[in-house]
């Protein structure tokens, strides 16, 4: 029997076609949401599914009775139930790796963006009022030697960290997560205690991934320890912040500034105080959205899900127990 693969999100037309040799392929490359009726009765046929950034609900699995493995093009999967999936010996698959370098790219522009303030004064040019020298009034502030707080040094944490202490001569700091020795001897970082980093940081940089655990982990007490002057960063995933907590700080001068890529609600809802805000550069989740790396995520899936629906191991499974459990 022919195994039948839906595809949400865009692939290469080598990609589809690689997988069309081998699988059934459902193409709905446009799909907004998941209960759209054509996504839905796909995936009531669906063995495997390709894609990102849906809510896939255990109601949603309910409706997907042969379903054997998803692979997310994304290394985040907090929009997936892990457990229910593992339940139901669905296997679930991710892309890290191939988009460390680029979201790491994408963390620091945002902190030079902020610290530097080159949105608002790039807005200036546009709007036609750059008139006369520019004044103290609209002086950044530097990156280059500055404390650099890491919230989460994983993959991207590191990246980000690496061209920090190694490109501007940053400190690193970071906290809770397990003692990283190469990490401290390779960029000299420290391990400290969340309130103790965020007294001492200059740029505080979230990157870790939502989970129960780190669900608004910064809200107004994490912002009024934060330095004066301090600015904060966002990569990893907006729930991880309390926003309404994060706007009042940027609104009463707790928070200098902030760069964010991801945000509470995606699409930014129309009218989002963040979206006005001249001390916020805020992007529409662009981390890994280069050319080069949505294809290498795409390829990754592509053979994820190949390796699982072939029911060997693929190259980045996420609940791998399952497949322990069946050898
Ligand atoms: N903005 C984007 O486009 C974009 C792109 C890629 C990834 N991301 C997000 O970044 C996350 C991280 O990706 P990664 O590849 O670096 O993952 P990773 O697993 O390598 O790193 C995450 C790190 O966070 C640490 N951590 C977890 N909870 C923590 C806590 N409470 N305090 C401190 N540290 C904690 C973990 O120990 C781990 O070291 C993803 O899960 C995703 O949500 C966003
Ligand atoms: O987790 C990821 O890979 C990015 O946020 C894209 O969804």
């Amino acid at each position: 029997m022919t195994k039948r693969i839906l595809v949400f999100r865009e692939l290469s037309d080598e990609q589809l076609a690689s997988l069309r040799q081998d699988f059934s392929v459902d193409y709905l490359p446009d799909t907004q949401s998941a209960d759209e009726p054509a996504f839905i009765e796909a995936l009531s046929q669906a063995h495997g599914l390709v894609g990102s950034s849906l809510m896939i609900t255990p109601e949603l699995l309910d409706q997907a009775p042969n379903l054997e493995a998803i692979a997310s093009i994304s290394v985040g999967y907090d929009n997936y139930p892990v457990d229910e999936l593992t339940r139901r010996g669905i296997l679930l698959c991710n892309t890290p790796d191939v988009l460390t370098e680029t979201t790491a790219d994408t963390g620091f522009l945002l902190i030079m963006c902020t610290a530097r303030r080159a949105i608002e004064l790039a807005e200036l040019i546009k709007q036609g009022n750059w008139t006369s020298n520019i004044g103290r009034n609209l002086f950044g502030t530097d990156v280059h030697g500055k404390t650099l707080g890491m919230i989460g040094l994983g993959r991207i944490g590191a990246a980000i960290a690496r061209r920090g202490a190694l490109g501007f001569g940053m400190n690193i700091l970071y906290t809770k997560a397990s003692p990283k020795p190469e990490l401290e001897r390779e960029l000299g970082a420290r391990r400290l205690e969340m309130d103790e980093l965020l007294a001492e940081a200059d740029i505080v940089c979230v990157t870790v991934p939502l989970t129960a655990e780190t669900e608004k982990l910064f809200g107004a007490r994490e912002f009024s320890r934060m330095k004066p002057g301090a600015i904060f960063v966002n990569i990893g995933r907006g729930k991880v912040v309390d926003e309404a907590a994060m706007i009042q700080a940027l609104e009463d001068g707790t928070l200098h500034a902030a760069g964010l890529d991801v945000f509470e609600q995606e699409p930014l809802p129309a009218g989002s105080p963040l979206s006005s805000m001249k001390n916020v550069v805020a992007l529409p989740h662009i981390g890994s959205a280069t050319h080069e790396t949505r294809n290498a995520m795409a390829q990754r899936a592509v053979d994820n899900i190949r390796l699982a629906l072939d029911g060997k191991r693929p190259l980045s499974p996420v609940n791998d127990q399952i497949l322990l459990e069946r050898n």
